[in-house]
């Protein structure tokens, strides 16, 4: 039955201890697992095609099975937002006083239509904040972000904007159909569903971004109400950007891919500026566009722009209809390239030919000195097979749990000499078995960013799995890895908080949002240096899955 999304007050259906109402949409019921697996794959070509059999069942050891599960990390929240106090089992470190909020798409379903992408989800927002001083007190909440592509797609009963693997219909009136062509053209038909990233900028404002440049959202850290929308003075123009900027207290630096002449801007904006500069250029060296620019490094010096054959797909974009990968080809043909460029000059000091790698995330990038001066980048990456992808479509989250499915990654790095040679190096930075062969969402100090590093945590595996079910604390020099893992349990991003003061890498804790498998949600807080668990916040309902977090330190009070 088609549900209202009109805004109603309701109050929380959630047990909770002290917790404010929450003008809330009604959603639809959670998305049953057997519907979805029946729904029709909007996906043509290479993709293989994801409904499922019943002869891929998962086994369903004990009560793991897709049909009986109760875990949420798959399933949309039920209301918009919520609110309260979270009660702590455990020891909270006194040092830690401030805010964890996590982005990430937390809404699959909107009136009678279920997305078919864990990427497609409209963002939500889940903080936690502690409060150490004076007796540890922590409180939560989740918030849908109010993008207008959420918007409109509430007040509609379905989506109307272009998301990662979904697109409109074409209108039916030829008036209407002008007007679909305008919208592909200067990219308004383009979704600002800002599910990516989060980011504390150096001068307070907090932003929400996707990979279109239509629109970033500023929200507001206590509340997670969306509070504006981030105008950029520039006009670079430009559809894509990369989802996650690197961002410190001075600066903000991205990439804009050309789609139109294929390379890439790389910009930088001051903290407390909304105009992006360019730095420099760097031209496509395969073809026919850019390679899916998700994240990039940098070290110190310089900025890293890779370029990997699953390529932006321009006839995708323009046509309103899914590439083979969604709004990507896999162009294997043209090969895998690293550039560097120089922050302060915008040259481009090299630019190599590498063996073909597939990633999403990278870790960290450093320059190292002396008579083999390189740049040496990290990332998560997936065996130069764009598969992971497909991993991710929810119908397969939901129904091949403890199916040995999730396809092996590592931590792939790259070596790109700056003498000018044509060729970069990628090798296998630590053996995959230390993380179960599965790795991504990772996360490192800070004060280590773009310099040389020790650790890096992330998620790992746990096999049979299909998607990572471990945290995982990576040892870059000893090359060896530890792991905290919970049966059932869907961990997202472990991210790294330095305890003040702190002059050890991994002298902190890390933070995670666990969906577990009896169907609750909670933050976990882990010792960063011997990875075990100190302290767990409980939310009183489950959570859906989320990307990425930031961590916001309190003020005195
Ligand atoms: C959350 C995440 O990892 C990736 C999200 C990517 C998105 C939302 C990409 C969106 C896009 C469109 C909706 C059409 C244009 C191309 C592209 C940027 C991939
Ligand atoms: C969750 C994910 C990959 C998992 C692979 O093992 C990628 C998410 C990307 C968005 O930030
Ligand atoms: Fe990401």
């Amino acid at each position: 039955m088609a549900t209202s999304l009109t805004l109603i007050a309701t109050p929380c259906t959630a047990p909770r201890s002290s917790s404010s109402f929450a003008l809330a949409p009604r959603l639809p019921p959670r998305c049953s697992n057997a519907t979805a697996a029946r729904r029709r794959v909007p996906v043509r070509g290479a993709v293989r095609a994801t409904t499922l059999q019943s002869d891929q069942e998962p086994a369903g050891s004990g009560d793991s099975g897709a049909t009986t599960t109760k875990l949420s990390a798959w399933t949309s929240v039920r209301q918009e937002r919520w609110e309260g106090d979270l009660p702590i089992e455990g020891c909270l470190p006194p040092w830690l006083n401030g805010t964890y909020i996590r982005n990430g798409p937390g809404m699959w379903d909107v009136g009678e239509h279920a997305f078919h992408h864990l990427f497609d989800g409209y963002a939500t927002l889940v903080r936690v904040s502690f409060r150490g001083w004076g007796g540890a007190r922590a409180t939560g909440a989740h918030r849908q972000i109010e993008s207008e592509a959420y918007r409109a797609a509430v007040a509609r009963g379905r989506p109307v904007l272009r998301e990662f693997s979904h697109c409109p219909a074409p209108a039916k009136s030829l008036l209407h159909r002008v007007g679909d062509l305008v919208g592909l053209v200067t990219g308004a038909a383009l979704t600002d569903n800002p599910n990516s990233a989060l980011l504390p900028l150096g001068d307070g404002r907090v932003m929400c971004l996707t990979e279109t440049t239509k629109r970033s959202v500023l929200i507001d850290p206590d509340t997670l109400e969306t509070v504006g929308r981030f105008r950029y003075t520039d006009r670079l123009g430009g559809m894509v950007q990369s989802a996650h900027p690197i961002v410190t207290e001075t600066e903000f630096l991205t990439l804009l891919p050309d789609l139109v002449r294929p390379g890439h801007l790389v910009v930088r904006m001051e903290a407390g500026s909304n105009e992006r500069k360019v730095i420099g250029r760097v031209d496509c060296r395969g073809g026919p566009s850019p390679g899916w620019l998700h994240s990039f490094a940098a070290t110190e010096k310089y900025v890293v722009v890779p370029e990997m054959p699953l390529r932006y797909s321009s006839a995708s974009l323009l046509a309103s209809e899914l590439a083979p990968f969604y709004a990507f080809d896999w162009v294997p043909a043209s090969g895998s390239y690293m550039h560097v460029m120089c922050k302060s000059t915008g040259k481009t000091v090299a630019s190599v030919e590498v063996p073909p790698f597939m990633a999403i995330h990278f870790i960290n990038a450093y320059e190292e000195e002396g008579d083999e001066a390189a740049v040496v980048v990290d990332c998560c990456e997936h065996y130069g097979d764009p598969a992971i992808i497909e991993t991710l479509v929810l119908s397969r989250l939901r129904l091949l749990r403890g199916k040995d499915v999730l396809p092996n990654a590592r931590v792939g790095r790259f070596r790109i000499p700056l003498d000018g040679s044509p060729f970069g190096e990628l090798e296998t930075a630590l053996d995959p078995e230390e993380h179960g062969r599965g790795m991504d969402m990772c996360s490192i100090n800070p004060a280590r960013l773009g310099r040389k590093y020790r650790y890096a945590y992330a998620c790992g595996a746990r096999r049979p799995c299909n998607f990572p079910n471990t945290l995982t604390k990576i040892d870059l020099v000893e090359k060896k890895a530890k792991s905290w893992h919970e049966e059932g349990s869907v961990p997202s991003e472990p991210f790294f908080v330095a305890r003040p003061g702190a002059t050890d890498e991994d002298d902190g804790v890390v933070i995670s949002i666990v969906s577990s498998d009896d169907g609750e949600g909670y933050a976990l807080v882990l010792d960063a240096t011997t990875f075990e668990e100190i302290a767990r916040v409980r939310f009183p309902y489950g959570l859906p899955y989320g990307f990425h977090g930031c961590w916001i330190p309190a003020t005195e009070e």
